[in-house]
């Protein structure tokens, strides 16, 4: 595998189901995610856009084909092997999933606590660093309630960035959006792709986010159709 490319798959295939109900929804699915990349994964609904995400992600054992995420064979990669992969991975999901109870800053802490034995105030410094980041210093101690869909969502982005992780993983972080949020999300990823060279996979219907993208991947029932830039 090329050095510079962080997460790679080849022929890459995926069923659910047992018995009758057994259906294929990824068939030889080749996907190579360069460093510092952001690449945007298309398709209708049901095309396997969720399933591709998760098999990179370490979310779901792989069953046939590779997946290589830094330098790591995942098809037979034990259950440990995965969780330790995916703790050097950042999630970003639709619905922010923040704790509703938790500040901002208490709600970025909780993901570095994912890596343990990290000490609490070394923890918290990440988490200051990374509201920072997204541009919410002035709202570290707000409550979730007290945010705007736009600032809960890059609080979400701050908490999937706090360890610096090699690769991100967004299944349509900007759905919920206006458009300037969705600006925003999208810029700080492109940044940190040039900056840290954080690699970004990014599931999306949304339109907004094309242009800003390194790489166009469309999928549809479970194949790459096309491939664009
Ligand atoms: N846990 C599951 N059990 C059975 N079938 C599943 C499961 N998860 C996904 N599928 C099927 O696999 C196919 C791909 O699903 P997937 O969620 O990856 O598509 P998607 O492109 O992400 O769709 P959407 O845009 O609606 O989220 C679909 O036919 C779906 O019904």
């Amino acid at each position: 595998m090329d050095k510079d490319v962080i997460a790679e798959s080849r022929g890459l295939n995926h069923w659910f189901g047992t018995g009758d109900a057994r259906k294929q929804a990824l068939f030889d699915i080749d996907i190579a995610l360069p460093r510092g990349s952001l690449t945007v994964l298309m398709g209708p609904s049901g095309s396997g856009k969720t399933t591709v995400l998760t098999l990179l992600g370490c979310l779901r054992a792989v069953q046939d084909g590779s997946v290589v995420m830094a330098g790591h064979e995942l098809n037979g990669a034990s259950e440990a092997e995965l969780t330790k992969l995916r703790q050097r991975l950042g999630f970003i999901f639709q619905s922010h999933n923040l704790h509703e109870s938790l500040t901002a800053l208490q709600n970025v802490i909780m993901g570095v606590q994912v890596h343990p034995g990290v000490p609490d105030d070394l923890a918290r410094r990440a988490a200051v660093q990374s509201l920072d980041l997204v541009g919410l210093s002035d709202r570290m101690d707000y409550l979730p309630a007290n945010l705007s869909g736009g600032q809960k969502q890059r609080v979400a982005v701050a908490r999937a960035l706090v360890g610096n992780p090699l690769m991100v993983l967004a299944d349509e972080p900007t759905a919920a959006l206006d458009k300037d949020s969705a600006d925003d999300v999208v810029d700080l990823l492109k940044r940190l792709g040039a900056e840290r060279g954080t690699t970004t996979l990014l599931v999306t219907h949304d339109n907004r986010i094309l242009d800003r993208a390194d790489r166009i991947l469309t999928l549809e029932d479970g194949r790459i159709v096309s491939t664009q830039k």
